[in-house]
């Protein structure tokens, strides 16, 4: 009743699906690859579309220009993000990215800016291509375990700017910390999970021996990995900048320094921005950068001319003699559309970080209500076949015109989010790609795996959807 009172006097609702009464849509959508749904109903519905999951009003954007319409210029009222029950149990409103758009999440969002805006990104590069040839040193010793040495490769960048921490690699007890929080939280943060304690909260405080203790008991042991992960590495640097063995321009250690300027009563509130915006670093930067490095070399085994032509280009531009740093990236327009291409062809967000209303609005005639929770469906944009014809195929030359320089059309501008919430880290997570590709391709041949015989062994893709689609770690290639 008060979803229809509160509708009357407003213009009409965004097209979409009819829903059920009291479930709303949750039948029609796929709920482990929603944006597949999202794409299907665009053709029928059009680019904006409004449906409900049971009482959440769900309002779905599937291009760019109503995007950048709303979560771009209208930011104001479109960054909020949807309340999500299991963050504070589990530990994880410690990743601001998830956060509610307030002054708690501005002070997180002003530190990490500091460190990741452009200007100060640029002095990463550097150390991103010393990381990207220690990668490759890895691969060549351990080909089977690629995977690892990809999310190794994202800590290491990540943590050596948040807290000047070098990590082995093997077996860094801090990469461990770090896993044994995000592997599990990777899953914990689904909607489903929080819809399950939104609805019954009390399952927060059933007795250990009581049955569906099970939520709690993961709930605590969740908060105590995350509360380590983030405090651990924090106090490593806390540890270190006493003796001088950190370097002080790390993000951490130049806010600790800052931190000791003000007057005492602020710096707790500020203490604990920085470590949040640290462990948000790290959260958000590992499986999307590995996630991203795994598509590429499924794309190198899927067309292998695609990895000659780019080898070719480094070989006639750059030759055999040396390897290649950032100042080489403006010649090599090939190696960039590899990059875009896989960006676009397999986009490790697909539906992005969904955000929030906080105001009621009116949009080409449409309300669109306080509180609807607005998904950005990155991976309809990446299959629109009149931008990208052919698009399930791996093409960088889509990003080639016929001088052989880049296009207009760069993906970054939509896969990163768009608004005041668009991801900080773009920056970096570029340079990261583009070094870690780069480096691969001048250095090493990647092909598919073969068995005893010397057969090489077939298999199929299959993705694992989440919050961030990822390819299983065991491909054999
Ligand atoms: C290929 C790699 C990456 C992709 C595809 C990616 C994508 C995204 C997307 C789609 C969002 C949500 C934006 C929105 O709400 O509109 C986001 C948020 C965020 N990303 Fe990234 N990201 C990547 C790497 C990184 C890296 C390396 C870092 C850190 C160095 C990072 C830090 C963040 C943070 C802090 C947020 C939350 C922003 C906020 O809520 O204010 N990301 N990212």
């Amino acid at each position: 009743r008060q979803f229809t009172k509160k509708r009357q006097n407003n213009p009409p609702l965004p097209p979409g699906p009819v829903p059920l009464p009291l479930i709303g849509n949750v039948l029609s959508v796929n709920s482990l690859e929603p944006w597949l749904t999202y794409t299907e109903w665009c053709a029928e519905y059009g680019d904006l579309i409004f449906f409900r999951i049971l009482d959440e009003e769900m309002v779905v954007v599937n291009s760019q220009p109503i995007a950048e319409a709303l979560l771009d210029k209208r930011s104001r009222i479109y960054s909020d993000r949807p309340y999500l029950a299991t963050l504070e149990p589990y530990g994880w409103s410690v990743n601001f990215a998830f956060i509610a758009y307030g002054d708690e999440w501005r002070l997180c969002r002003r530190l990490f800016h500091q460190t990741f805006r452009p200007e100060s990104a640029v002095k990463f590069r550097p150390m991103q291509i010393k990381r990207a040839r220690e990668m490759i040193v890895n691969l060549v010793d351990d080909p089977q375990h690629f995977h690892h040495h990809f999310a190794t490769f994202s800590l290491s960048v990540v943590m050596s700017t948040v807290y000047d921490y070098n990590i082995s690699a093997r077996d860094d007890p801090m990469v461990q910390i770090v896993i044994d929080a995000l592997i599990p939280g990777l899953t914990l943060l689904t909607p489903e999970r929080s819809l399950l304690l939104r609805t019954f909260p009390f399952l927060l405080k059933v007795p250990d021996w009581c049955w569906g203790s099970s939520i709690k008991l993961g709930a605590q042991a969740s908060l105590s990995r995350v509360t380590k992960m983030k405090n651990v590495p924090f106090r490593y640097v806390q540890q270190h900048m006493a003796d001088g063995s950190v370097s002080q321009s790390s993000m951490v250690a130049e806010n600790l320094r800052r931190m000791e300027m003000q007057e005492e009563e602020d710096k707790p509130a500020f203490e604990n921005a920085l470590k949040k915006a640290a462990t948000t670093a790290i959260v958000a930067s590992y499986e999307t950068t590995a996630a991203t490095l795994m598509v590429f070399v499924l794309a190198m085994v899927l067309c292998p001319d695609v990895q000659k032509r780019a080898q070719a280009e480094i070989d006639s531009v750059i030759g055999r003699d040396r390897l290649l740093t950032f100042e080489d990236r403006a010649s090599l327009p090939y190696i960039d559309a590899i990059v875009r291409e896989t960006f676009r062809w397999q986009p490790v967000v697909p539906l992005g970080v969904p955000h929030a209303t906080s105001s009621d609005d009116v949009y080409d005639g449409y309300f669109i209500p306080k509180g609807a929770i607005i998904t950005y469906n990155t991976w309809g944009i990446t299959r629109d076949e009149k931008r990208y014809p052919d698009a399930s195929r791996f093409i960088p030359e889509r990003f080639i015109d016929a001088d052989g320089k880049l296009t207009n059309d760069d993906p970054a501008e939509y896969i990163f989010g768009l608004g005041r919430r668009i991801c900080p880290g773009r920056y970096t997570a570029d340079a990261s790609t583009w070094s870690a590709i780069v480096t691969m391709l001048a250095t090493l041949d990647i092909s598919s795996a073969k068995d005893d015989q010397g057969k090489v062994i077939s298999f199929t893709p299959t993705f694992i959807a989440g919050v961030v689609r990822y390819l299983p770690c065991d491909l054999p290639l």
